[in-house]
């Protein structure tokens, strides 16, 4: 009999082209996305040795981190231009490459723009099964779906492109199995935040993740989504969840996915994508899912993390004297002081988008919260930035962008946004805001910005009481 595979030696052995004996190989790659920050000097590389791309149709390429999130076009119909010279080089290097290249591009005026990792999947361009890489650390969100998805360099980024190929190591296999059944109103970000919180920002480091347990099974597809976008968080290569009926359901007549007798025999495939009974991980963590409450971050590391009826903790209680300091450091930036209840900690800037939290589930849970309401005085901005043109539009038509603007939000555009300082959406020095990103690091949102990960229902908490609040109390 076979020997017993983890899903992801399934996965990598199907698309090894060669295998070396100091361990590295030659991995196939199935799906390339592309975006204006990694790739400008990629094609300038292919260009300067007078290199194609060797599979465009395997590639596909939009801008997200530097697009304004406000309108784009003018009441004449004209693109209205890019005021910050960098993003605009950035900008314009992939408006030109793509074509130069024979790259499919969807651009920043089409209705399917979006975040790269939102409109993967939406474009049924993420596949079960599938190697896929982008020149981003968030790609490990795709492997929700049960792609083997991963972020690379630009570097690589132009390997790819001239080759369809990447020389890898294989990562260590690491299981982390949720037993149990979520508390109510406990979100697919409470969940991952908490796992971070546990396993630390370096637990998954050297190892490819795979989600397991019944949890998993019963979360939609955006939630497996934000779970797996933050498996680079917890240092891992990339995130995987097992495919299923869920994602076949989900795939079923995107514009990119396989249709007729190729959707059966992709499904047909894809079904046997799940670790075999005995396979081995390299390392196996179990979580408790009646242990996680909504969480909020107080530092400035993903795994700062409590739950929201915690106190920012005592630097002094960190066993590890290096985490003593870097806590020590984490509260002066946040202006925290130790033993402070969190649901204390007042916020001015609230931020629902990103690729962890920026698909029509996330905006629905934070509608739910918002309808009837409005944000406290004390909050001067508040930003929901669908993840795509494509959840805009659904959004729209569900009514939720009343419910936003209502509350006093503002409507924007898709990108990237207030998720790092990169387009004109960036929190004050000094002031605080709570955001459904991924990444809570010193400036993320702009210099000296304050930032509080939490789940999009937990966002809209903070945005109406101007404070970080338990959403349970607002249910
Ligand atoms: C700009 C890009 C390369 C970067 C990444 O790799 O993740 C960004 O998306 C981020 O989230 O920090
Ligand atoms: S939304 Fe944030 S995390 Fe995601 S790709 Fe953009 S900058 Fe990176």
């Amino acid at each position: 009999m076979a020997q017993a595979q983890t899903l992801y030696e399934k996965i990598w052995n199907a698309h090894v082209v060669d295998q070396r004996d100091d361990g590295t190989a030659i991995i196939f790659i199935d799906r390339h996305l592309v975006h204006e920050v990694t790739s400008p000097q990629a094609f300038e590389g292919l260009r300067m040795a007078g290199r194609k791309v060797r599979r465009p149709d395997l590639t596909l390429a939009v801008p997200d981190h530097n697009v304004p999130t406000t309108p784009r076009i003018d009441a004449q119909g004209n693109r209205i231009p890019i005021a910050d010279p960098e993003s605009r080089a950035q900008l314009d290097a992939l408006e030109r490459n793509a074509p130069a290249f024979g790259v499919p591009y969807i651009d920043a005026t089409d209705p399917r723009q979006g975040i790269v990792h939102v409109i993967g999947p939406e474009q049924g361009f993420t596949l079960p099964g599938c190697t896929m890489v982008c020149g981003d650390s968030h790609t490990a969100a795709h492997g929700a779906l049960g792609a083997l998805a991963f972020g690379i360099g630009t570097s690589e980024v132009e390997h790819v492109l001239a080759t369809q190929t990447l020389q890898l190591k294989r990562s260590k296999s690491m299981e982390i199995r949720v037993e149990g059944d979520l508390p109510p109103s406990v979100s697919p970000k409470d969940l991952i935040l908490h796992i971070i919180g546990q396993i630390g920002a370096a637990g998954g480091t050297g190892h490819v993740i795979e989600y397991r347990g019944e949890v998993f099974d019963q979360m939609s597809i955006e939630g497996r989504l934000t779970v797996a976008n933050m498996s680079i968080e917890a240092g891992a290569r990339a995130g995987l969840i097992a495919p299923d009926d869920a994602t076949f359901a989900y795939l079923k007549g995107r514009p990119m996915a396989p249709k007729g007798a190729d959707w059966d025999a992709a499904v047909a495939y894809w079904r046997t994508l799940k670790t075999d009974d005995g396979a081995v991980f390299d390392k196996s963590v179990v979580i408790k899912a009646a242990d996680v409450a909504p969480s909020v971050t107080w530092g400035t590391s993903p795994e700062d993390v409590v739950p929201i009826t915690g106190n920012v903790p005592d630097p002094q209680s960190f066993a590890d004297a290096s985490k003593r300091a870097a806590a020590e450091k984490s509260l002066a930036y946040m202006g925290l002081t130790a033993g402070m209840p969190l649901n204390e900690v007042a916020v001015e800037h609230i931020f629902i988008g990103s690729c962890t939290n920026s698909r029509i589930e996330d905006l629905r849970a934070a509608a739910a919260i918002l309808k009837g309401r409005h944000n406290a005085p004390g909050i001067k901005s508040a930003l929901v930035v669908p993840g795509s043109g494509l959840v805009k539009r659904q959004a729209e038509a569900e009514g939720l962008d009343r419910i936003f603007i209502d509350a006093g939000f503002e409507w924007r555009e898709p990108g990237c946004s207030a998720c790092l300082g990169m387009n004109p959406d960036k929190v004050p020095s000094g002031e605080r805001c709570a955001s459904t990103s991924n990444r809570n690091f010193v400036g993320r949102q702009g210099p000296g910005a304050r930032t509080h990960l939490v789940s999009p229902a937990m966002a809209a908490a903070a945005a109406v009481t101007g404070r970080l609040s338990d959403v349970r109390t607002l249910i």
